[in-house]
């Protein structure tokens, strides 16, 4: 991976922002779609007949399509985009998604509900899926919007099953050492108890920028 594989795109803000808010629209409803998929009761005859619209309804995305994934684009404006990101992807009905908020230096959040498309243990949060949400969290703490960061290592303790509804993750900066940042991580259920505890290593990579003063990179790093 090096710097060029983040794509200058000359679309402007407005239309980034007008497409962006199109198309999440769109991506709420296939998140609909999976959740109604997973716990629909509907006879067969139903499903078949379902299944013959949405093959229907793919034809006529697939009309105009990337040739690959759609990656992390950025403008002249400064503006970045990243639609198909696993966790925050405004186009990926994969993704929640998560909304981050980051309070401050070194600390961010989010607050998500996560409904049966997340499940591993009966009515449970899936451990790779708490591990997953994590992950981005934790690096968008040590990037802060300020350098690119990658995952090097996650360490995670499940200290009891995390039951699907209402989640909160929360992340901070332990420590830093030149391109190496800690970040200690958690996420709980409702009663705000952790129920997953993360510790992560996040490397600045030898080949990204290290002056946090130029902001011409910052763009890159809100991927
Ligand atoms: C994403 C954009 C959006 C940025 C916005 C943030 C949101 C991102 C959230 C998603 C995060 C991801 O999923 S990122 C995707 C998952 N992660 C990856 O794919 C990373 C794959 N690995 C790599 O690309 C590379 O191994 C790097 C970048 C991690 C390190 O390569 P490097 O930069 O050449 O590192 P190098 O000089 O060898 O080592 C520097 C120091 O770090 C140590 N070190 C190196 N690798 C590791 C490691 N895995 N675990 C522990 N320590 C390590 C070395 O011992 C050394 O310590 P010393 O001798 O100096 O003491």
């Amino acid at each position: 991976m090096t710097m060029e594989m983040f794509i200058l795109d000359e679309t402007s803000t407005g239309e980034v922002d007008r497409r962006e808010k199109v198309v999440a629209a769109l991506t709420d409803s296939v998140r609909d779609l999976v959740d109604a998929t997973i716990r629909s009761t509907v006879d067969d005859d139903e499903i078949l007949a379902v299944r013959e619209e949405v093959d229907a309804l793919v034809s006529r995305l697939r009309a105009a399509q990337l040739a690959g994934p759609a990656g992390v684009r950025y403008n002249a404006e400064g503006r970045s985009w990243n639609w198909g990101n696993a966790v925050v992807g405004q186009h990926n009905a994969l993704a929640p998604p998560l909304e981050i908020v980051h309070d401050g230096p070194g600390s961010a959040r989010a607050d998500v509900v996560l409904g049966a498309a997340y499940e591993g243990p009966p009515g449970m949060v899936h451990g790779g899926v708490a591990a997953l949400l994590l992950d981005q969290i934790m690096g968008e703490t040590a990037s802060g919007f300020k350098r690119l960061t990658m995952t090097g290592t996650l360490s995670l303790r499940y200290r009891r099953g995390t039951p699907l509804g209402p989640v909160r993750i929360e992340g901070r900066i332990a420590s830093e050492s030149g391109r190496k940042i800690t970040v200690q991580a958690h996420l709980a259920g409702p009663d705000g108890e952790p129920t997953v505890e993360a510790t992560g290593l996040f490397i600045i990579p030898s080949w990204a920028p290290v002056d946090e003063s130029d902001r011409t990179w910052a763009r890159f790093a809100e991927g």
